[in-house]
């Protein structure tokens, strides 16, 4: 077989192209089916005479010859005629003989069809006792190859017949733009479908193989030829079609996982809509539970999943017994990594120690309602691209992690990596100021009176009690670090993400999650954590209780408000996961992510 590469300096033909076509596509098909299916339609005889021909044509294209006559056919034939009375010569038999043989006169029939250029085919005259009631029926072929025909069929409970339920967007049934939603189906293969069950008729489906027809009524309503819709929404829980009983058809539904983006491509049924996963090189949609269904069923589920939430030993202490620490100690320690930085807000004030439950209980404050709202009920939320422009305001980087997995040692690497870049909160307190502290550097010094007006008009983020005192973090003291073009890290409490998620902020938020029990064990052997059980809030050495805690926990916040979080970092080793930070970092200031569409409204 001659390879393109071998006629150099020649004109390369359509044929030898087509002969060569075959083996440079190789190593670009991965199936072997389709691989055989090339051989076949490239090496196909009728498709070579046609192109051998169509090279032959194109010599007289620059030509562009006029015809002499335009009815070669019967000039022939009037010939032949005459010639056969005659008692003529040999050449003469010979002429009559070539010009009845079938090839020529097809030949000449089609020099004559050319040269009138009447190419439409001619219909037959319509009958002129058309009965208006009688359903116009269409035949439809289709090739079918192991793709599916990407269409859902169903039987109407009124009349029994059997309609074409749902297209696919961009499945087969789909991009041969002949099936419609509503179309009746009559026969298939010439096997009529009338009497028999939908089930039936997938299986004859799924038997054939090669051309498929089909007798079908087409639907009085004609399906709107909408464009392809740009509806993005990301996906806030796990799906899985094959488990899913309410699903019409399992082999059309489309598996997605939490954090998902999904192109939504028709939300024409109001029960399933269509999608495709977003980067994924599949054209055809799959079924999906609208989001309208989904919610439905969630509020189903959801108090059964509460009610096992609440069984669950440490869930009592999650969230409600929280407790002021504020450590002079480790803020000392700090310091002498960054020297000249001041730190106020990496102290572990706002993470909030729930080892001892004895002690933490009157702490710290959060609103009931701010606990897992069981209305926001996860399903789908619409987003879009969104790339920060030079000059904008960096996004707000929250950090959520259950206590002592490593959120301050993280956010501190981070800030020593680069102090002009990083920033931390200045947080707000009623207690009176020491001698060596300065309004504004370790804490905003406010009076009581004005900490209980500002909570009051919901200033603060997060805000708790200690020892009389209050402490918080204002959204002020956010917007400060933000207008200063820095990067603003904040641990937080995950209740209080639906505040934050706002486009002033648009966080980008940061689940810190323990690795295996073992692995705590062997990387934290020397590390130490805060201890309020003896209210001096002395550092100790992690316990096998710290450990079960920090992972149940983990797990809680995971199964809670994971749909909130857009990187998930596993604290093992820590110069690992500071990479991995630092990285997923970069690329939120560099690289488009995806953000609710509410954020980039003005
Ligand atoms: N990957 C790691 N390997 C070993 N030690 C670690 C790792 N991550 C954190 N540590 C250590 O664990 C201890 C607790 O870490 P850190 O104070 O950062 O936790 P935290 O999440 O801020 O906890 P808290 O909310 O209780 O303040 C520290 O001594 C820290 O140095």
């Amino acid at each position: 077989m001659p390879a393109l590469s071998t006629r150099a300096g020649s004109e390369i033909g359509l044929y030898e192209l087509l002969s060569v076509l075959p083996s440079q596509l190789q190593p670009h098909i991965e199936r072997a089916d389709d691989c055989s299916f090339l051989h076949a339609m490239f090496g196909e005889r009728s498709l070579h005479s046609l192109v051998k021909i169509h090279e032959k044509l194109q010599c007289y294209e620059d030509r562009a010859p006029t015809p002499v006559l335009d009815s070669a056919g019967s000039l022939a034939q009037d010939l032949t005629e005459e010639l056969q009375g005659r008692s003529a010569s040999h050449e003469m038999r010979e002429l009559v003989k070539l010009l009845s043989k079938p090839h020529m006169k097809s030949l000449l029939s089609v020099h004559d069809t050319v040269a009138r250029k009447s190419y439409d085919p001619e219909l037959p005259p319509l009958p002129d006792d058309i009965d208006d009631e009688e359903d116009s029926v269409k035949i439809i072929r289709l090739v079918k190859n192991k793709e599916p025909l990407g269409a859902t069929i169903k039987k109407d409970e009124h009349t029994g017949a059997i309609i074409v339920a749902r297209i696919m967007r961009g499945g087969a049934a789909d991009r041969s733009g002949l099936i419609h939603v509503g179309d009746e189906l009559k026969e298939v293969n010439g096997i009529p479908v009338d009497d028999k069950k939908p089930e039936e008729i997938i299986c004859i489906l799924s038997q054939s193989q090669g051309a498929i027809t089909f007798k079908v009524v087409p639907g009085i309503k004609e399906e709107a030829q909408s464009k392809e819709p740009k509806i993005f929404v990301k996906a806030l829980f796990d799906y899985n079609p094959a488990e899913d009983k309410a699903i019409p058809c399992k082999e059309a539904g489309l598996a997605f996982t939490k954090g998902d983006i999904l192109q939504v491509m028709s939300q024409d049924d109001a029960t399933w809509w269509q999608a495709k996963l977003e980067g994924d090189g599949n054209t055809r949609a799959g079924l999906i539970p609208s989001k309208h269904f989904q919610e439905r069923r969630f509020a189903v589920w959801r108090p059964m999943t509460v009610a096992t939430l609440q069984r669950t030993p440490s869930k009592r202490f999650y969230d409600e017994t929280v407790a002021w620490v504020e450590d002079i100690e480790e803020d000392a320690e700090f310091a002498s990594y960054l020297s000249g930085l001041h730190i106020a807000g990496l102290r572990r004030s706002f993470r909030l120690s729930r080892r001892d439950k004895k002690t933490n209980k009157s702490m710290y404050e959060c609103k009931r309602n701010d606990h897992y709202d069981t209305a926001d009920v996860p399903t789908y939320e619409e987003v879009t691209a969104y790339r920060r422009k030079h000059g904008d305001r960096h996004r707000l980087v929250l950090l959520v992690g259950p206590t002592g997995v490593g959120l301050n040692e993280l956010k501190r690497k981070l800030l020593i990596s680069d102090p002009q870049h990083f920033s931390v909160t200045i947080p707000h307190t009623s207690r009176s100021k020491r001698h060596q502290e300065s309004d504004g550097v370790e804490y905003h010094f406010i009076s009581k009176h004005l900490f209980e007006a500002d909570i009051q008009n919901s200033k603060f983020i997060e805000h708790g009690e200690y020892k009389g005192n209050y402490y918080g973090t204002s959204f002020d003291s956010v917007r400060s670090v933000l207008s200063k073009n820095k990067v603003c890290l904040l641990d937080v409490q995950p209740h209080t993400l639906k505040h934050l998620r706002t486009a002033e902020f648009k966080p980008y938020v940061v689940f810190v999650k323990p690795p295996s029990i073992e692995r705590l064990r062997e990387t934290r052997k020397n590390a130490k954590v805060i201890s309020s059980k003896d209210d001096k809030n002395s550092s100790k050495p992690f316990s096998e209780e710290d450990f079960q805690e920090m992972i149940s926990a983990a797990q809680m916040m995971e199964n809670q408000y994971g749909h909130l979080f857009e990187k998930v970092i596993v604290n093992d080793d820590l110069t690992i996961a500071f990479n991995e930070l630092k990285q997923a970092l970069r690329k939120v200031e560099t690289e488009a992510q995806w953000v609710p569409v509410s954020w980039t409204h003005s």
